[in-house]
């Protein structure tokens, strides 16, 4: 076998081999450091670097490219480093005084500010002793770390995970501020090789030697083979007992007993079978119980030898031992479930007992089906765990980070890589899928009908199903509660919520109500207020009435209101109709299209349009209009040539398209009656429609920027209105909402809409007349001001009453008459300054006792003695005022009381 077929036979060739060949990389192992490099950052600020265990320099290169220039980086091996541009290298055993010397030299007075170590020693012997070897080999590395090492400065070492893993951490920790285990992503998964990355190193003025002594920091080992006794070991052992272990674990914490025996009746009655077959080496028949197992008819001698040394049996052999315990469990009715006993003890049916093998094929299928469902569940857990990773990323509440990911993951089966319950066999669910390996290879081999376990499959996913059907509903009605909740919530909370909603419940296309023509509306046409508005137009209007109400510059408003509106562009009827047509919403198409044809002449097409459930409720205004051509033509146009023909052409378009429908006689179209009508519903028979139309478009103009933009189109000839009826055929149109929660809906209501076009010049124009609009006083304001006018008309009437009382006073003079009018007259025009009020403490008894303090006239305030307060809000008035405390305000003396 060649080199290449060697280590491809190894799967060795992976993607970072090759990426290690691309990129010029000594070793794949480059990629290592790489990946460390890329999480801590430990080499772009260093200025001087030791590689121990450098060769053939895959990390040297990679130090020489993240290091700043000038660095100064010294790799170490056993073996001789090609020349690595901008490194010093030479051969040294680690471990020896020569290296050490050889260091000190090259490095003269430079301290390391990074010391890394990728060494592994030879191994190939004893696991144990490999183990310890390298833990023997970091623990000199790390000697030479703290020799060389400048303070804060930072060790990355390799260790084997072994039961020596913990001490050397421990010794990292005395010695570094921050250490971390983590496996980059290009070290194998079948490795045992875990990287530790030591940063800010302390700065010890005396190290004891005895952290650095591998006699002191580890313990004694034993010595001898042993298979692996880790859960993943244990259940490939009775798995695959054959294959040679190569997953090196270590030993059983604090157990190092090679040679482990259990009694016959503790191995039947084991929880685990499993765990005890790939764990002891013998099963004994020694106490009275396990004796009695001997004479069980299960016990065949085949059983007997096999448990002479479980360390020497193939599938086969375990096979016929975990059914020799199920058998013997049925026996001794160990599997019956006690409460189903006790349940059933009045009508309990006398069944006929299975035999050995029928008992053997339900204890699998029953294995098989916990392992599945216990995979599921798992399978399950890890994707609603990326889910939520995913999630928390697209929140950007965290980094996507490549490195020390996948080590919990994928090579562990999501255990903790050092967790002690792997090692001692705690974990249920590896057991359960090695039952489940161990079944398979049964069932391979006993060539059993593999349609049972699909079948039993099937039955589990339909249950699922309903399972998860069940939860689906039950989270969707939370869902739903929780949403009224947050409703009623926002509604006490939120005023603006609550006048949002009342808007939402009294119109739901509150922003065409400046066009749309609906029951409410023509009801409220017929009063004298003429149409009422809502929503944005309410606003308006109210604000129009409010600035009206108590201004004195009412008429100046009036009129200014007049130029404002006949400044905003006022859209013809068939504009109006077309900004329906337009809209998302299919109901105001509904209106275009009955407007512009009777019901029993649609095209196929609007028929199929009007057949939508959506529209059983609507009964839009045209279709209770006959639309004669004279009305049409009676309709207000924008006043330019252009727009005129425009009006024309479309006329013209939908006449040819439609000839019955602008039929010129108007007993063509057939005119609803008011018996026809609903009840309640408003009848425009003996309405000026034109007019109505009219006056409102005058009062409302264009609201939306969508509306202007494709008012602007129509008038330019950008679009005709039979553009705007195909357009209103889109995604959005026949949307069945039918059993739809209410909080989804309402978020489509905002965002599952068809995007309208909107221009600039549009938008320009609204803004100009909101600008208008915003730029009057509001109610406020004006009603302040009218006080104040009110007030200095009511001094002034005062003050020429008393100048009269002075003029009619015989006994003064005329100077003296003069001066005194002339005083009044001046005082009229001054504000009388407001007391200040005087300000009380209570103290004593008198503290917390409410309502006028004795001896007390005029205004009044309780204060604290120290006026912390006070003294605090008028340091803010000054601040505001701009004025300094010391001007004009002088501290009042507050009285006791
Ligand atoms: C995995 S390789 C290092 C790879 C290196 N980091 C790279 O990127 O190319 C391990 C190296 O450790 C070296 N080594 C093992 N024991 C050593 C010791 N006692 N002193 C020096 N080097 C040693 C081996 O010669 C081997 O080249």
């Amino acid at each position: 076998m060649g080199k290449h077929e060697k280590k491809a036979g190894k799967g060795r060739l992976d993607k970072f081999y090759w990426l290690a060949k691309e990129q010029g990389y000594r070793s794949r192992a480059a990629f290592k450091l790489v990946q460390l490099n890329k999480k801590y950052k430990f080499l772009e600020n260093a200025r001087c670097c030791i590689d121990l265990c450098a060769a053939p320099g895959g990390w040297l290169q990679v130090a020489s490219k993240h290091m700043p220039p000038g660095s100064l980086i010294v790799g170490v091996d056993l073996v001789a480093i090609k020349p690595i541009p901008r490194c010093i290298t030479f051969a040294e055993d680690i471990n020896s005084f020569k290296c050490r010397d050889q260091l000190r030299e090259t490095l003269k007075d430079w301290r390391a500010d990074i010391v890394l170590h990728d060494g592994a020693p030879n191994v190939g012997t004893a696991w144990v002793q490999d183990a310890y070897t390298q833990s023997e080999l970091t623990l000199q590395a790390l000697k030479l770390a703290v020799e060389f090492l400048s303070p804060g400065g930072t060790f990355v070492t390799k260790v084997f995970r072994s039961k020596d893993y913990n001490n050397l951490m421990w010794v990292f920790n005395q010695l570094f501020h921050h250490v971390e285990a983590t496996k980059p992503p290009s070290s194998r998964n079948v490795s045992a090789e875990i990287f530790v990355v030591c940063q800010n190193f302390r700065n010890l003025s005396r190290i004891d030697p005895k952290f650095l002594d591998p006699r002191h920091v580890f313990k004694e080992l034993d010595s001898g083979p042993m298979q692996g006794t880790s859960s993943h070991n244990l259940l490939e052992n009775v798995v695959n007992p054959e294959k040679q272990r190569r997953k090196r674990e270590g030993y059983e914490d604090g157990n190092y007993t090679l040679y482990k025996t259990i009694g016959a009746d503790e191995y039947i009655r084991a929880v685990d079978p499993i765990a005890v077959l790939g764990t002891y080496n013998r099963i004994t028949f020694q106490t009275e119980e396990d004796k009695a197992l001997l004479k069980h008819a299960a016990t065949s001698d085949d059983v007997k030898a096999n448990c002479e040394d479980l360390k020497v049996l193939g599938r086969r052999d375990f096979s016929v031992l975990i059914k020799w315990r199920k058998a013997v469990r049925e026996s001794l009715e160990l599997d019956r479930p006690k409460a189903k006993e006790t349940d059933n003890a009045q009508t309990t049916v006398e069944m006929e007992p299975l035999n050995e093998e029928e008992a053997v094929d339900e204890e699998l299928s029953r294995l098989n089906e916990e392992a599945q469902k216990r995979a599921r569940k798992e399978r399950r857990k890890r994707n609603e765990a990326r889910a939520k990773a995913l999630q928390k990323l697209q929140l950007n509440m965290t980094t996507a980070m490549d490195i020390g990911e996948d080590w919990r993951d994928e090579a562990l089966h999501g255990e903790d890589m050092f967790s002690l319950d792997a090692i001692e066999g705690r974990h249920a669910p590896r057991h359960a899928s090695a039952t489940e390996l161990l079944d398979a290879n049964d069932a391979l081999e006993e060539d059993e009908d593999m349609d049972d376990e699909n079948h039993n499959d099937d039955e589990e996913d339909d249950e699922d199903e309903d399972e998860r059907e069940a939860r689906l509903r039950e989270l969707e009605s939370n869902v739903d509660a929780m949403y009224e909740q947050y409703k009623d919530h926002l509604e006490r909370k939120d005023a603006k919520f609550r006048a949002k909603e009342a808007r939402r419940n009294s119109s739901k296309y509150e922003e065409w109500d400046g066009i749309t023509q609906n029951k409410e509306d023509d009801d409220d046409e017929d009063s004298d207020e003429g149409p009422v508005a809502r929503g944005y137009d309410a606003m308006n209007k109210r604000k129009f009435h409010e600035e009206t109400y108590d201004s004195d510059d009412a008429e100046d408003d009036d009129g200014e209101r007049e130029e404002l509106e006949s400044t905003a562009p006022a859209p013809s009827v068939k504009t109006c109709k077309a900004k329906k047509a337009s809209a998302s919403d299919p109901a105001l198409l509904t209106n275009l299209e009955s407007s512009n044809a009777a019901a029993q002449r649609q095209s196929a097409a609007s028929a199929m349009w009007f057949d939508n459930p959506i529209f059983e409720d609507m009964v839009p205004l045209e279709d209770f209009v006959p639309e004669t051509k004279d009305a049409r033509d009676s309709t207000p146009s924008l006043g330019t040539e252009d727009e005129e023909s425009s009006a024309q052409d479309e006329q013209e378009e939908d006449e040819e398209d439609e000839p019955e429908t602008y039929g010129d006689d108007i007993e063509l179209v057939p005119a609803t009656t008011n018996e026809d009508l609903p009840d309640g519903e408003w009848n425009v028979h003996d309405e000026d429609v034109e007019a109505s139309k009219q006056a409102r478009i005058k009062q409302h103009g264009l609201q939306t920027a969508e509306a202007v933009s494709l008012a602007h189109a129509l008038v330019n000839r950008q679009l005709t209105k039979t553009d705007l009826v195909n357009q209103g055929f889109n995604r959005h149109s026949f949307n069945d909402k039918a059993g739809l929660p209410e909080w989804f809906l309402e978020d489509e209501n905002k965002h599952y809409r068809t995007n309208l076009p909107v221009t600039k010049e549009a938008v320009d124009a609204l803004r100009a007349r909101q600008r208008a609009l915003d730029a009057r006083p509001i109610k406020k304001v004006a009603e302040a001001k009218a006080r104040k006018k009110h007030r200095a008309a009511m001094r002034l009437e005062k003050a020429q009453k008393k100048a009269e009382a002075i003029n009619e006073n015989t006994d003064l003079s005329e100077r003296e008459k003069a001066e005194n009018i002339s005083k009044i007259l001046a005082r009229s025009g001054k504000k009388t300054e407001k007391k200040a009020p005087q300000l009380v403490v209570a103290r004593g008894p008198n503290r917390g006792i409410k309502g006028r303090p004795k001896g007390t006239k005029g205004r009044y305030k309780m204060v604290d003695a120290r006026m912390k307060k006070e003294l605090r809000a008028q340091k803010r008035r000054d601040k505001r005022d701009g004025k300094k405390r010391s001007s004009g305000h002088k501290r009042q003396i507050p009285k006791g009381y």
